[in-house]
């Protein structure tokens, strides 16, 4: 059953505003930790999500589904789809509004089963905030940006401070992390 009937975002918001040092249309974003299972290079099962923005602005992620992603003998496992969904809108909140942020709630449609061999291109926007809390919702369309709809979600992101990161994480990574980010002169609001 799909949700698109309840209202969403589900409180009043504000309009997302990108930071003014946000990534332009058309940039590519590259991988934000290599241990990511995500997106990251060094996690050799992983979903390797290869994202960029584009106008809206809006955040579109491919994710060339493989037999390690399986739930049914070919077909794709609806955990590593929500998963995907998870990555690309985090994606979306913390490039667009370059503050850390985790995901506090996440819904799937699962509309159309997910063959392997397919590429799901996911479009993350953002839909509003309200202190805190940005809303984000994407589609995730089978083989091409304009395919059939196989998968919907939104999800709500809480801003954290690095605090977060250092208290429950580990700070030792965190802190190399950091200093790439640093030097690829990206700029961060780490506090909420
Ligand atoms: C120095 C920087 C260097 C660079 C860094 C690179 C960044 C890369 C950029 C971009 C790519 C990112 C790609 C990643 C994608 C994956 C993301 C994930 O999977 S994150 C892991 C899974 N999520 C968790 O582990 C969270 C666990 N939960 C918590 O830690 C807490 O519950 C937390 C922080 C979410 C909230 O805790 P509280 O104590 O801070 O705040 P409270 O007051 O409880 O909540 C704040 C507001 O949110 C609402 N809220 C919280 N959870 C809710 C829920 N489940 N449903 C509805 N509302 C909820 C609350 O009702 C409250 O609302 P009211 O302000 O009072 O209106």
């Amino acid at each position: 059953m799909s949700n698109a009937g309840q209202s969403w975002p589900p409180v009043e918001t504000e309009p997302a505003v990108p930071h003014p040092k946000a990534p332009q249309p058309g940039s590519k974003l590259g991988v934000h930790y290599s241990h990511c299972f995500g997106c990251g290079d060094e996690v050799e099962v992983g979903l390797h999500l290869q994202s960029s923005v584009t106008d809206g602005p809006e955040v579109v992620s491919e994710f060339a589904v493989t037999e390690a992603h399986q739930g049914a003998p070919g077909l794709a496992h609806g955990g590593l789809l929500a998963c995907a969904f998870d990555e690309a809108l985090g994606a979306a909140v913390g490039n667009l509004l370059r503050k850390p942020a985790v995901t506090a709630k996440l819904e799937t449609d699962f509309v159309r089963p997910v063959p392997v061999g397919s590429t799901l291109f996911i479009t993350a926007r953002l839909d509003g905030v309200a202190g805190r809390k940005t809303y984000a919702s994407a589609d995730g369309r089978l083989d091409a940006g304009d395919g059939p709809v196989a998968v919907r979600a939104r999800g709500l992101f809480v801003t954290v401070g690095v605090e977060h990161f250092t208290t429950h994480g580990d700070k030792d990574a965190l802190e190399k992390l950091a200093a790439s980010a640093r030097r690829r002169r990206e700029e961060w609001d780490i506090n909420p």
